[in-house]
């Protein structure tokens, strides 16, 4: 028996409309994690914190006054929207999702609720203005990352423990809504909100508000996304409800980590996005990249794959610098999967999850609507056999390397539903991509009728 709830999910299943389903087609998107962190970047008074650099402040203990004083510092003069968008484009990005505010409080617009933004800076530009028309201008969509969590209001609260807290935490709240609302006004073409820094007490004890939050983003802005992450039920529960049901339009739950392909089949059932850093750990820019691993193109190309493998979005992280550049790494990570996406976009692009055995070498993703398999080859077996299991009543009719002009390879049936297709066993130093062409229906296999 469900639990009657107000504030729980206002709809069960995967939305169907033209919005969701052109943010789910998107498949890859660009995060953007910039602020006043970018400037000391995990530095400060000469010593390195290894922990996250948009979480200095914490890190190392620094006065708010004295943190917020960075922002008389911020003045990205090497900044350009337009190359940020190119890039992107390049990359093979259908959206970017920028962080307007993080848990520091520094807003990349002018938002008229607070002084603690780039108006007030030596830069004083309109950042969100400048990358929202950039990157609309190269066909990407742009959605806003929002930190409910705020270390710099006086009025934000992490629990309610005393009734000062929670007239605090309500005028903290009305804030939030004002500058939610003045974001989805200012800015028609915001396709999503990333709601972010909700885990706190003090929101699990507004449900409601979380409720009226994502009410009022769809009235002002009718078909705009809302994450799982923002909302609360009556009882506190998070993402989804105390009858299980999901919160938001998609999951957003997978951060710096990917759902298993074969335990974790449940999430095909529900749209959901992973987001994940280049280094273990960092979102906004570290001066000193050698503190931890640096996840290379192939190690995220296969993450992309993965993730659309099981019908999910893929939100690549970079740290832009106090001056507005990207490093070295960033800019071969975004050429190299770029140049793969370019050849083999269509198997990420408007790709969702193909109902079949995950299988050793590699993920499957199919084209929505087609009858067209992409098997996405990471592991070839030193035999050159991959094995494919179909579902019953699927009949594969031939498979092709995507890239070789059709030339056909052999596909050999073994048994009822299995098969084998027989690939060159050599060096490969990208993912391969074999499409196959298949027959649905209660014909049976020559297998079958030879049985
Ligand atoms: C999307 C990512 N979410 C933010 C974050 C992560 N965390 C966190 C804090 C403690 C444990 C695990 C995660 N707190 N805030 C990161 O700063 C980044 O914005």
């Amino acid at each position: 028996r469900a639990i009657p709830l107000k504030y729980g999910a206002q709809y069960t299943g995967k939305r169907s409309d033209e919005a969701m389903n052109k943010w789910r087609s998107n498949r890859f998107g660009q995060f953007i994690h910039w602020g006043l962190y970018a400037i000391p970047g995990g530095v400060w008074n000469g010593k390195t914190y290894n922990y996250a650099a948009e979480f200095l402040k914490s890190s190392a203990h620094i006065p708010t006054p004295v943190w917020d004083s960075l922002m008389y510092q911020f003045n990205p003069v090497k900044f350009d929207a337009k190359a940020w968008a190119k890039m992107a484009k390049k990359m093979g990005v259908k959206y970017m999702t920028i962080t307007t505010k993080h848990h520091e409080g520094f807003c990349l617009w002018p938002s008229e609720y607070t002084n603690f933004t780039v108006a007030n800076s030596p830069y004083k530009k309109d950042i969100i203005k400048q990358l929202v028309e950039a990157y609309n201008a190269e066909g990407i969509d742009v959605n806003f990352y929002y930190s409910v969590l705020d270390w710099h209001h006086p009025d934000w609260r992490y629990d309610i423990k005393t009734p000062e807290d929670s007239v605090a935490m309500s005028r903290y709240l009305t804030f939030a809504y004002n500058q939610l609302k003045e974001l989805a006004t200012n800015y028609p073409t915001v396709k999503a909100f990333w709601f972010d820094g909700t885990w706190d007490n003090s929101v699990k004890l507004n449900g409601k508000w979380t409720y009226e939050v994502e009410k009022m983003l769809k009235e002002v802005r009718p078909g705009v996304i809302v994450n799982s992450r923002l909302r609360a039920d009556d009882y506190g529960k998070r993402h989804k409800d105390s009858n299980g049901q999901l919160m938001g339009d998609y999951e957003s739950g997978y951060e710096r980590r990917l759902p298993d392909p074969v335990t974790d089949l449940a999430v095909t059932k529900w749209d959901w996005e992973a987001c994940m850093t280049i280094p273990e750990n960092q979102w906004g820019y570290h001066k000193d990249w050698s503190i931890s691993h640096v996840k290379s193109p192939l190690e995220l190309l296969e993450m992309l794959v993965h993730t659309t493998s099981m019908g999910g979005n893929f939100l690549l992280n970079f740290g832009p610098s106090g001056e507005g550049t990207f490093r070295p790494q960033e800019l071969n990570i975004a050429n190299t999967i770029g140049a793969w996406m370019s050849k083999y976009g269509n198997v990420i692009w408007d790709c969702d999850y193909a109902g079949m055995k995950k299988e050793d070498w590699g993920y499957y993703t199919k084209k929505k609507g087609s009858n067209q398999l992409n098997m996405v080859v990471f592991n070839v077996p030193v035999s050159g056999l991959l094995r494919v299991n179909t579902p019953k009543g699927m009949i594969l009719e031939k498979a092709a390397f995507l890239d070789s002009k059709g030339v056909s390879l052999k596909v050999e049936e073994i048994a009822a539903n299995q098969y084998l297709i027989h690939i060159p066993v050599k060096q490969y130093t990208s993912p391969q991509v074999i499409q196959v062409d298949y027959r649905e229906g209660n014909a049976k296999g020559s297998y079958e009728k030879a049985k």
